[in-house]
């Protein structure tokens, strides 16, 4: 038997579904509390399926399997949850599509002044959550598979931002693409890396990390001296061992950074309120 609280309980709860370029990022909610973060990679379609129908077992082979055990560190819940997706992989949110309670949330929601139509909605939404949770004017620095700057003024205007490589990105395409470079693993990495280094894999470090660490520290200095007592945040998979190089290197420049992985869930939960 279900008590009357715990009915009740389950009633607020809901999931929030970032889908990223690498993997996909979770957070359960009860009513406007973020109870409970985790990642996961892509799910196989046939258990998005089975998810979006309500069934908590998979057959795997001859064996039944807890699908939220399996997938989730969550006890099975009784129902499909609601679950809000925020997607920047048109591929991965299709498979979504057939989920009994699901909404995707879209640029048209976010109340941002001067989007424009192509801004992907991972940067809307950690903008808006940055903002909302911190105050207005504010820089997002997202290092995550790509590495963004996005921005926002006192009237909660988009003054804009940049794209390029995350560090990932950048270790894979020297690696991938060259006849000669090894794949440098991020977790070789443990300290800064020598500037001019005299071997191989210390160069790519060199070359990747400071040229990273002065882009941000170029990006940052030129939004504070735009806008003075502007907020910067920083999130995404990398953000501990980018500040931590930051930190190494500039750590003035370090002190000034809101680090806070969930910016994008704390703008989704804004939107939910509103919508749901
Ligand atoms: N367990 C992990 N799995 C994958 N990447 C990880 C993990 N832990 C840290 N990372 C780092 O996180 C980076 C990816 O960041 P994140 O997970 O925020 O990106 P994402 O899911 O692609 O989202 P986005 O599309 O918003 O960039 C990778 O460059 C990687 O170095
Ligand atoms: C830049 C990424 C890949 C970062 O996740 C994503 O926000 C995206 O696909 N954006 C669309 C292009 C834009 O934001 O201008
Ligand atoms: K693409």
């Amino acid at each position: 038997m279900i008590s009357q609280q715990s009915a009740k309980h389950i009633e607020n709860q809901w999931l929030a579904l970032e889908i990223g370029n690498s993997r996909l990022h979770w957070a359960l909610f009860m009513g406007e509390s973020l109870e409970f973060t985790w990642d996961t990679e892509y799910l196989p379609e046939s258990v998005i399926q089975q998810l979006g129908n309500g069934e908590t077992k998979l057959e795997v082979g001859s064996e039944e399997k807890e699908i939220f055990f399996t997938f989730f560190p969550l006890p099975p819940a009784p129902c499909p949850l609601p679950l809000f997706i925020a997607s920047v992989v048109p591929q991965q949110t299709v498979l979504w599509e057939n989920y009994l309670n699901v909404r995707v949330i879209t640029l048209d929601q976010i109340p941002l002044n001067n989007i424009y139509p192509t801004l992907g909605i991972d940067r809307a939404l950690a903008l808006w959550g940055a903002g909302m949770s911190w105050g207005f004017p504010v820089l997002v620095i997202d290092a995550g598979t790509a590495l963004t700057f996005t921005a926002a003024d006192g009237g909660k205007n988009l003054v804009g931002g940049a794209i390029l490589p995350g560090v990932g990105l950048q270790f894979a395409s020297l690696g991938q693409q060259t006849g000669q470079l090894p794949q440098v693993e991020m977790e070789a990495i443990k300290s800064l890396p020598p500037r001019f280094a005299l071997n191989t894999t210390e160069a790519i470090q060199s070359g990747v990390i400071y040229t990273l660490i002065a882009g941000m520290r170029d990006f940052t200095e030129e939004w504070l001296s735009l806008f003075p007592d502007g907020k910067v945040a920083i999130k995404g998979g990398d953000r501990i061992l980018l500040l931590n190089y930051l930190q190494a290197l500039y750590p003035d420049l370090a002190a000034r950074l809101i680090v806070e992985p969930n910016l994008i869930f704390w703008g989704m939960q804004t939107i939910v309120a509103g919508v749901a």
